[in-house]
């Protein structure tokens, strides 16, 4: 994802405000409780000023003394409160992000997902929202309470003393000048320093997720590098911004610290010429002193927004992604339902603008029940077939019909359940066996479960495994082999029930046994439901009802298996190479 999408949205700002609004009572009552705790610090020096004139006059500062007990006391305890709601508040936030980021992504099209890195994808849900704790509580609450602080302070020290209050001014002026020079910086470094986080998830996820291959091309090494080097970035953007930010502070710093030194000159001089007395310079110095917290923490809430900016601009471009529209689940099966007819009319697609197209035309038309099988050289088209059924794209010309319906016209989560898919590497989830057999239908019982075992043979793998069909079978499902990965994705098609099967023949093969089995299991489903089937084995294509013969993104011809033999002799080549090669 490009950096350049960040300019044509909406300001950070009001990206926060949007996740704000929710929480903004208990924003406002954590404000209010930070702006009590210092309207008590404030009180102080006043108090002081009566203790110290109190002293001078020779009158009893007991009540001073008590007051200034109870101010101290009330701060404490309302500081904390007000930082407890704030914390949870700005919790609340990161959870609202995180909720609201986590459903977009599920919802994406495939074709966006085909063009971003599903780590940095992570990386946006996890570590950008977090970004926007501080963010909520430094940065908004920050500017809010420290600023009315400030100028509460600002207008107290007015009445103070005038003249004192303008030579303070003028240094902070000339300190909020430099600062204005050094925030965009911070915002640059953190963009850049959450993007590295990014290309290290994505890094990370390229490993992680072929380890196995990694490991035996000894490519370690160089990931490492890839990894070290994304780390490294990440560490010198941060680092980067780190000295932005402590500029930032120190500047503020040190501005106090010449008011400081500044109003002692002056008031010293106004004491002498007794402009003021020393009560007055006392309490104003407290003031100067006091303005620290509201300053220091005006310019926190300023660099800390910075990095929540860049951070919210990451989340931003997420949900700029293209998606499909949300809807609630449908309830599936849906039972007693007819299997689906299909049909395509002049098909043209590509998987995006600057790629060749995959499907010149396609047409071909499935009618309801029966088994069609799909075959062709690799790259023909025929997984796209599928893809498109399933609408993760969308053809850029012709029609799909589903029961005589133009797919866009489908409902995406009821065209969904209609259908059972079986894609060609058999993805397993991490989890229990169960889980994965339940993904697609979550409401299965347990008698339509061990037909379903029993049908794709695995009932004697779950007889086997000591926690049976509650075996966790690790990521991606690695502690399956790979036939019994093939059959829990097939069973769990079944399950579905669904009016249309989609499978995608494994090229691997299956031993014989269970190859046979599953043949039935095909055959006999087909009977019942229109299954369509890639087809990599030769025993698979002879008992189709019909075949699509597919070559570059074309159908050139459709039969039965001996019609095609004689009359298509691509057909006939690949029946006597590719599939008797595999028929066993
Ligand atoms: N997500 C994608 N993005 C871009 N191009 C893709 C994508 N998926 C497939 N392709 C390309 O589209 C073409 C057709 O792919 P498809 O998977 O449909 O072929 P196939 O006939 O199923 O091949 P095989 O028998 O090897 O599985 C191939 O050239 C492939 O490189």
């Amino acid at each position: 994802m490009s950096n350049t999408a960040e300019e044509s949205g909406p300001p950070a700002w009001r990206l926060l405000l949007g996740y704000v609004r929710p929480h903004r009572w208990a924003l406002l009552g954590g404000a209010v409780l930070s702006l009590m705790t210092g309207a008590t610090g404030l009180m102080l020096p006043l108090v002081a000023r009566d203790l110290i004139d109190d002293l001078s006059d020779d009158r009893a500062i007991t009540g001073a003394l008590l007051l200034m007990s109870a101010l101290v006391v009330a701060n404490a305890v309302l500081g904390a409160l007000g930082s407890y709601v704030l914390r949870r508040t700005a919790e609340s936030v990161v959870l609202g992000a995180r909720r609201s980021l986590s459903s977009y992504l599920l919802r994406l099209r495939i074709a966006a997902v085909d063009r971003s890195e599903p780590g940095d994808l992570m990386a946006r849900v996890t570590s950008d929202t977090t970004l926007l704790r501080e963010v909520t509580t430094d940065s908004l609450v920050g500017l809010g309470t420290g600023g009315l602080t400030l100028v509460a302070t600002v207008v107290l020290m007015g009445f103070v003393d005038p003249v004192l209050l303008g030579v303070t001014l003028g240094v902070i002026a000339l300190a909020g000048t430099v600062l204005g020079v050094i925030v965009p910086h911070i915002n640059r470094a953190s963009r850049q320093a959450q993007d590295a986080v990014g290309v290290m998830g994505a890094s990370l996820e390229r490993v992680l997720g072929a380890l196995r291959t990694v490991k035996a091309s000894g490519a370690e090494p160089r990931e490492e590098r890839t990894l070290h080097d994304a780390a490294q970035e990440s560490w010198r953007q941060s680092v980067r911004a780190a000295k932005w930010s402590a500029a930032a502070g120190n500047t503020a710093g040190l501005a106090m610290q010449i008011a400081f030194i500044t109003v002692l000159a002056v008031g010293g001089a106004r004491v002498a010429t007794d402009a003021i007395d020393i009560g007055t310079l006392v309490a104003f110095l407290l003031f100067v002193f006091y303005l620290m917290a509201p300053i220091q923490q005006v310019v926190g809430a300023l660099t800390q927004y910075q990095t929540g900016s860049a951070a919210l601009a990451r989340i931003q471009e997420a949900l700029r992604l293209p998606a499909e529209p949300a809807a609630g689940p449908v309830r599936s099966p849906e039972t007693g339902t007819t299997p689906a007819a299909l049909a395509f009319d002049d098909v043209r697609f590509r998987y995006a603008e600057d790629l060749p197209y995959v499907h010149h035309g396609v047409t071909f038309t499935v009618p309801a029940q029966g088994m069609t099988a799909f075959v062709g050289p690799s790259g023909a088209g025929k997984t796209t077939v599928f893809s498109l059924i399933e609408r993760f794209y969308d053809p850029g010309s012709g029609v799909i019909t589903f029961d005589g319906r133009d797919l866009a016209d489908w409902e995406l989560p009821r065209l969904r359940a209609s259908i059972g898919y079986v894609e060609q590497d058999a993805p397993v989830l991490s989890g229990s066996l169960r889980d994965n057999l339940l993904l697609g239908n979550p409401e299965a019982d347990e008698g339509a479960l061990t037909r379903v075992l029993k049908t794709t043979r695995l009932d004697g793998l779950v007889s086997r495994l000591p926690d049976g069909l509650d075996t966790l079978v690790g990521h991606r499902g690695t502690k399956l082999s790979g036939g019994e990965r093939q059959r829990v994705a097939i069973a769990r098609a079944l399950l579905r029930r669904p009016r249309l099967l989609l499978l995608d023949e494994a090229t691997s093969q299956l031993d014989a046994v269970n190859e046979a089995a599953l043949r039935e299991t095909v055959a006999d489903v087909a009977r019942t439901t229109t299954v369509l089937v890639v087809a990599h084995r030769l025993s698979t294509v002879t008992m189709a009802d019909r075949i699509v013969v597919m070559d570059a993104g074309r159908v050139r011809a459709v039969g039965t298996h001996r019609e095609l033999v004689t009359a298509d002799p691509l057909y006939a080549e690949l029946a006597a190479t590719q599939f008797l090669a595999t028929a066993g």
